[in-house]
């Protein structure tokens, strides 16, 4: 099965790596086009058998499936400039353009084309992308050979289109949300003392406790919280305090703003 990935940046430079190094597809059968050589050697470092090419587009023609990883606004663009070379009609497009609809996929290849919009996060570069997919004009072995693709790089699953501006903005989005706790709760610490090192690794491993529990007894949050606030403990009066200061409001405020239909 043939890939080819357009553009190599943070999105399709870590899809490319991903498959290459954990052997879901074969380097060989892996490429990646780019219209400028700035990541060719990074990718060049993961596996010298991946064929990073620059702007040399003959590969469209033979993928079986193509991934378009470029910035939304260009999607339409390189779909009509290419559509020459797209003329195969079970070539599968794959597009993680935020934002990109699949009726504007479809609109831009053929009528009957099978096209997917895909919402992974950065944290497919380490293979723990939340990966969302929506798809139109796919049969089931076709959906399965895209969710075979993005499970190897993470979690996996298939939604509604009318679900992905909210999902995006929690998972492609939010993982930016999670790292600014991240940052506030380091900033915290150094401010009580803590050094940052310290600090990062003591947020860092305490989250992945909270995200275990959570995953192991498949309680809500406010029950485990409740376990933790001691009365007229400590963890109460600093929980109150961020809720004065708007905390549960600022993150739903802010998850409202990035959830661009
Ligand atoms: N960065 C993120 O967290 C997420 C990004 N996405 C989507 O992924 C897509 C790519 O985003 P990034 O990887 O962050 O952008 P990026 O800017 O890192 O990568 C885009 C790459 O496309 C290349 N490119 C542009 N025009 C081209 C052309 N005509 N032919 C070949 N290559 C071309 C650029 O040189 C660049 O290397 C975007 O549509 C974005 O909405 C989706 C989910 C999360
Ligand atoms: O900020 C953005 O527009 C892109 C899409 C989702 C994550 N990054």
């Amino acid at each position: 099965m043939k890939i080819t990935i357009l553009g190599a940046g943070n999105m399709g430079g870590a899809i490319a790596c991903g498959l290459a190094v954990n052997g879901s597809a074969q380097p060989q059968d892996i490429t990646v086009i780019d219209h400028k050589g700035k990541n060719v050697p990074r990718l060049r470092e993961v596996s010298e058998d991946i064929n990073v090419v620059v702007a040399d587009y003959s590969s469209l023609s033979t993928a079986d499936i193509l991934i378009i990883a470029v910035k939304p606004w260009m999607v339409e663009e390189v779909l009509k400039t290419h559509k020459a070379l797209l003329e195969n009609p079970k070539q599968l497009i794959v597009s993680v353009a935020a934002v990109v609809t699949l009726a504007q996929l479809q609109e831009w290849t053929s009528p009957h084309q099978p096209v997917f919009r895909v919402v992974p996060n950065t944290a497919i570069a380490v293979r723990q992308s939340m990966t969302y997919i929506a798809s139109q004009n796919a049969d089931k072995e076709q959906r399965e050979q895209v969710f075979r693709i993005f499970s190897q790089l993470g979690k996996v699953e298939f939604v509604e289109e009318k679900l992905i501006p909210a999902i995006t903005s929690l998972t492609s989005c939010g993982i930016a949300f999670a790292f600014r706790y991240i940052r506030a709760a380091m900033e915290g610490g150094i401010e009580m003392g803590v050094y940052p090192d310290q600090a990062k690794d003591a947020v860092l491993q305490t989250l992945r406790g909270a995200i275990d529990l959570l995953e192991a007894n498949g309680n809500h949050p406010e029950a485990e919280i409740d376990k933790v606030t001691t009365a007229g403990g400590i963890t109460i009066k600093g929980l109150n305090e961020m809720e004065h200061a708007g905390f549960t409001s600022a993150v739903i405020k802010g998850l409202k703003a990035s959830n661009i239909k």
